[in-house]
């Protein structure tokens, strides 16, 4: 992979002394490493070093940072945990980088009306283990231990969406600087009501925003109960249309299902040997979980085990104890990982699709088939109650070639997914990696509008540049 200085803008020394003003000399870095760090995400796409990276500890703090920001027209990158996975925080323009990994108070948690709010450099793995105590928990769950702000950032979800929603139904009020130092409430100060009717949805606007609108520097989030019971479970099917079959009957049946992946035989192969999985084959597969009371988990487990065997799949293996649970879903979010170890050396390049849930069998289908066709190994994983999927592309970082390979078929895959009523990304966003496809998804006046709303709130174009836009 290559790696870039600046292409455009220089932060000058005058701008770094302000800035140091600010935050004092050890919360900013100009060295080699931290920058370096600060490039790249987890993805395979380019990397582009900012000029420096800030380390913020308040909303005030932040705050005059981007007054001197906006004064000297320097690009800022919002930074969480660099877990993205569309190249949301290399710096195209150079600029500024602000991590805000040193504001990690959890703020409130309000046991009684199921909210929290939190700073920008709290993870959802240290918000759910705060919460243990108190019977709640958040249940967005990409895998990774992303910030819950970078996560409202993306438009994150994951694979407990089916049941809880994504980022877009879980946030109720977010704290955003924006570019001109300005601290905006989207749904005004203190609120934290699960409805509201007043005005635009202010605070969906910045969920998926891609640090593209201003500085995320307060969550306020849905909590939920911990389930009294938790049955996971998993079944094998001879072909990918018989698990998905079986996914779409389980939805229509109206089984509140808390969790339905998918991995392919491929990304079975991957995680049998990644996460030693005894007595599972290289199949098409789902992983399930059911939350509720023990009647209700095992009645609905029942059902789908039904739904299942009408659709030629396996008996169920359960995983009743915790730590045959927690195997389990490791092995589920290590599938990135898993995917990597069948091709050492290699890098990922990532799809994220999403379409209506009777579109999928076939989608899924067809997009398999174009991988067998290619010389690229390419193993499918997918929240499929979502009909969400995806497809990890493994290829040779310095094969310019292989690159090319791998970015046509992602595009076939989105373009399937844009004709039958789907959308290019379900939940990793837009980043540098889909812009084009972004303005097709919109149309020309869909992306015109978002255009405006950029143009009103960053009027100067120094939030995070070269993202979602072309
Ligand atoms: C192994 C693995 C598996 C998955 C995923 C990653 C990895 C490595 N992801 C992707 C990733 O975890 C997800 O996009 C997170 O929401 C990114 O959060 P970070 O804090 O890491 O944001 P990161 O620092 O990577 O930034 C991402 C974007 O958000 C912006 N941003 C971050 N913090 C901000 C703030 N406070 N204010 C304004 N803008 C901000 C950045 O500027 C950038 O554009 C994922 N995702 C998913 O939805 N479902 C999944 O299943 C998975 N699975
Ligand atoms: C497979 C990767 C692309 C990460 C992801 O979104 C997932 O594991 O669901
Ligand atoms: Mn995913």
């Amino acid at each position: 992979m290559s790696f870039f200085t600046s292409p455009q803008v220089q932060v000058s020394s005058k701008a770094i002394e302000l800035l140091n003003g600010v935050l004092g000399k050890e919360n900013i870095s100009t060295a080699e490493s931290v920058r370096d760090h600060h490039s790249r995400d987890e993805s395979s796409l380019q990397a582009f070093l900012p000029d420096c990276v800030v380390f913020p500890k308040d909303t005030l703090q932040v705050s005059e940072c981007m007054k001197i920001c906006y004064a000297h027209s320097l690009p800022v990158i919002p930074f969480g945990t660099g877990t993205g996975l569309e190249g949301g925080i290399t710096a195209v323009k150079g600029g500024v980088c602000m991590d805000l990994s040193h504001m990690k108070q959890i703020l409130s948690v309000n046991q009684e009306d199921f909210d929290c709010t939190v700073q920008p450099g709290v993870t959802r793995m240290m918000l759910n283990s705060d919460l243990r105590a108190t019977g709640l928990w958040f249940p967005v769950d990409p895998g990774a231990d992303a910030s819950l702000c970078g996560m409202a950032a993306t438009s994150a979800s994951g694979t407990n969406a089916v049941r809880y929603g994504t980022m877009r139904e879980n946030v109720m009020n977010l704290e955003v600087v924006l570019s001109n130092g300005d601290v905006l409430h989207s749904a005004g100060g203190g609120r934290r009501t699960r409805k509201t009717a007043a005005g635009y949805n202010m605070t969906n606007l910045f969920v998926g925003s891609e640090g593209t609108l201003g500085v995320i520097t307060q969550a306020t989030l849905r909590l939920y109960g911990i389930p009294e019971a938790t049955l996971s479970a998993v079944c094998q099917f001879q072909s990918v249309q018989s698990a998905v079959d079986a996914t779409v009957a389980t939805l229509q049946a109206g089984i509140p299902i808390a969790r339905i992946e998918f991995l392919d035989d491929v990304q079975m192969k991957a995680c049998i040997n990644y996460s030693n999985l005894e007595g599972l084959q290289e199949l098409s597969t789902l992983f399930l979980e059911f939350h509720g009371t023990d009647d209700s988990v095992k009645a609905q487990a029942d059902v789908v085990g039904e739904i299942v065997q009408l659709n030629e799949g396996s008996d169920f293996m359960y995983a009743t104890e915790a730590e045959d649970r927690n195997k389990l879903w490791t092995a589920r979010h290590s599938a990135f990982y898993a995917a990597s170890s069948l091709r050492p050396g290699s890098r990922i390049l990532t799809t994220d699709v999403c379409v209506p849930i009777s579109e999928l069998p076939e989608i899924i289908t067809q997009t398999k088939n174009d991988i067998s066709k290619s010389s690229l190994l390419g193993p499918i994983v997918g929240h499929v109650g979502d009909g969400n999927f995806h497809t990890l592309l493994l290829i040779d970082p310095e094969d310019e070639s292989e690159r090319k390979i791998a970015k046509d078929l992602a595009n076939r895959m989105a373009q399937r997914a844009l004709a039958v009523g789907g959308t290019c990304t379900g939940e990793h966003g837009i980043g540098i990696g889909k812009r084009h496809l972004l303005a097709e998804e919109l149309g020309q006046v869909g992306i015109q509008t978002m255009r405006s709303i950029k143009e009103a709130l960053d009027p100067k174009g120094i939030m995070n540049p070269g993202k979602v836009f072309l």
